[in-house]
C-alpha cells in the first residue's frame, strides 16, 4: 500500500518551472523524430477520498509526451477522479500533478493554456448554437476572431456539424455533443488534450470521424490522453497504456508491454484486475426467460 497522504500545501506563488522545453503549439521534437524534454504528465502521491471512500490511492505515474495514450479501468476505478484531479477541475487531498514540468495547482494558467479537456458530463454553454460555442470559447482562449472563425469552420466540417452548427447545443445528440465537446477541445490547439470515454455514446461513423482527427493531431508529436473500457479500441488507438484499479495503478507501459504474453490487451486487462474466471451470471440460476419458468 502506498504511504499515507501529506497533505498539499497552500498554492504558492507562480514560478516558472526549471526544465521545462516544451514549446506553444507541441512539444520539442529532435532531429530523430524523438520527443524530447519533461513527461506530458508526472504524477506523485495523489490520493482523493469522497467521505470514507479511498477513490485514488496514492498513485505514481508518468506518462510520456508525443504519445496515444489508453487510461483503462474497470467501473469505479478512479479513472475519471484521476483525470479531474489532473486537468485542475478536483483538487486532491494529497500529491502532486504536472503537466509539461509546470504544476497544475501552482501553475494553472500555464498548465491550462497548454491543454484541451473533454471531461465527463460535458457541460456546455446549452443555449448557444455550435457554432457560437466554438466562437466564444476561440475567443475566451485569445485567439484572434478570423483565425478563431476559421479553425471553427474547419472543425465543424471535420466534424460533421456543419449542417447543425446554427442548431442549439441543448438540442444535440449526445454524439454531436461529444464531437462539439472535442471540437472545443481541439481549438486552441493544444500540446496535451484528456479526454474522458470521448467514444461513449458516438456511433461507428463518428467514432472513425474522431478516430482519424486524434491520428492526425497526435502525429504532429501532440499527446492525447483518454480513458475507456473498451479494449478493442484502445489497443487499436494507443501505444501507450495505464491500467488503474480499485485507485491503484497495476501496470503502465508501451502497450506490447502491457499485454506482455497475453493474446489481447483484454486478456491482459482481465488478468491485472483479478476479473479472470468470474462466472458470468452463474449465481443468477433464476434468470432465463426463454425457459419455463
Ligand atoms: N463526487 C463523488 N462523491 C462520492 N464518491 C465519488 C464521487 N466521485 C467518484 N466517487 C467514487 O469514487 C470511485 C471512483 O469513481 P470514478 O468515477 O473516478 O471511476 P471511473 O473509473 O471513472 O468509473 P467509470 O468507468 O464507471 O466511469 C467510485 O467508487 C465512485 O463511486
Amino acid at each position: 500500500m502506498a504511504n499515507e497522504p501529506e497533505h498539499i500545501e497552500g498554492r504558492a506563488e507562480t514560478a516558472p518551472p526549471q526544465h521545462t522545453t516544451l514549446t506553444p503549439g507541441g512539444p520539442v521534437t529532435a532531429a530523430g523524430g524523438e520527443v524530447t524534454g519533461p513527461p506530458a504528465v508526472r504524477i506523485q502521491g495523489l490520493w482523493k477520498k469522497f467521505g470514507e471512500q479511498t477513490a485514488v490511492h496514492g498513485i505514481d505515474l508518468t506518462l510520456p509526451a508525443g504519445r496515444f495514450i489508453g487510461l483503462v479501468g474497470p467501473n469505479g476505478a478512479g479513472k475519471t477522479t484521476t483525470l479531474s484531479m489532473v486537468t485542475g477541475l478536483l483538487r486532491p487531498d494529497a500529491g502532486k500533478v504536472e503537466i509539461g514540468g509546470y504544476d497544475v495547482w501552482q501553475d494553472p494558467v500555464s498548465v491550462k493554456s497548454r491543454i484541451g479537456v473533454l471531461p465527463e458530463g460535458l457541460r456546455l454553454f446549452e443555449r448557444l448554437s455550435g457554432r457560437e460555442l466554438l466562437g466564444y470559447i476561440g475567443r475566451l482562449r485569445g485567439l484572434p476572431g478570423e483565425e478563431v472563425d476559421k479553425r471553427a469552420g474547419q472543425l465543424l466540417d471535420v466534424l460533421g456539424l456543419s449542417g447543425a452548427q446554427h442548431k442549439l447545443v441543448v438540442d444535440y445528440s449526445t454524439g454531436m455533443r461529444k464531437k462539439i465537446g472535442l471540437a472545443s477541445a481541439l481549438l486552441h490547439n493544444p500540446e496535451i488534450l484528456f479526454l474522458d470515454e470521448p467514444f461513449e455514446g458516438v456511433d461507428p461513423v463518428s467514432a472513425q470521424t474522431i478516430r482519424g482527427v486524434l491520428e492526425r493531431y497526435t502525429a504532429s508529436g501532440a499527446t492525447v490522453i483518454f480513458s475507456s473500457h473498451v479494449m478493442e479500441l484502445v489497443e487499436s488507438l494507443c501505444d501507450w497504456v495505464a491500467v488503474l484499479a480499485a485507485g491503484r495503478i497495476r501496470a503502465d507501459g508501451p502497450l506490447a508491454e502491457v499485454r506482455g504474453a497475453a493474446p489481447s490487451l483484454q486478456d491482459a486487462f482481465l488478468e491485472l484486475v483479478g476479473a479472470q474466471g468470474r462466472g458470468a451470471g452463474a449465481d443468477l440460476d433464476w434468470l432465463g426467460g426463454g425457459r419455463a419458468r
